[in-house]
């Protein structure tokens, strides 16, 4: 990636977009980029990370893979492997609702990573259950395809767009 992506506060995008969505605190901070944002690519999955593999393993253009994992913690859906192949592909960040696992590797990858949890058992594959692209809500937000997501270590805000710069 050439371009340095712009960073954002979320206390301030939060007080300058009172309207914008808000997510619960429930998220735990994995992968070595802290602060990340970008345009939403949503997936639903459970407990089946075949669809999530798909995604990393395609263009990420600086977009935010949010995961609706059904807030399962009895696997985790994204590990070293896949969290190498979305920042190899440019992927700004994952968040997952659900859990992490390989979080030493995935702290080492130039990547943001929200999960709720770190949990050791993997995922299963090829259940063809996964669905891309359609809302899916969780942590008391609504996440859209094409929305725009940041995040930092005080939380996630999903707004419409982005804001405009400055
Ligand atoms: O492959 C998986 O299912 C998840 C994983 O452990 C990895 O990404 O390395």
């Amino acid at each position: 990636m050439s371009s340095q992506p712009t960073t954002f506060a979320t206390t301030d995008v939060s007080d300058a977009h009172p309207d914008g969505q808000v997510c619960d605190p429930v998220f735990q901070i994995f992968g070595g980029v802290v602060a990340f944002s970008g345009s939403i690519a949503t997936l639903k999955v459970f407990e089946d990370n075949t669809l999530v593999k798909q995604a990393v393993e395609g263009p990420g253009e600086g977009r935010v893979l949010v995961v609706d994992g059904g807030g399962s913690t009895r696997c985790g859906l994204v590990g070293g492997n896949l969290a190498v192949s979305a920042a190899t592909n440019g992927w700004a960040g994952i968040v997952v609702n659900g859990c992490i696992r390989d979080a030493d590797e995935l702290a080492a990858q130039p990547l943001g990573v929200r999960a709720l949890a770190a949990m050791p058992r993997k995922s299963r594959r090829g259940l063809h259950s996964g669905q891309a692209g359609i809302p899916v809500v969780f942590a008391g937000a609504v996440f859209r395809d094409g929305e725009w997501l940041c995040a930092d270590r005080d939380g996630i805000v999903v707004l419409p767009e982005a804001p405009a710069p400055g």
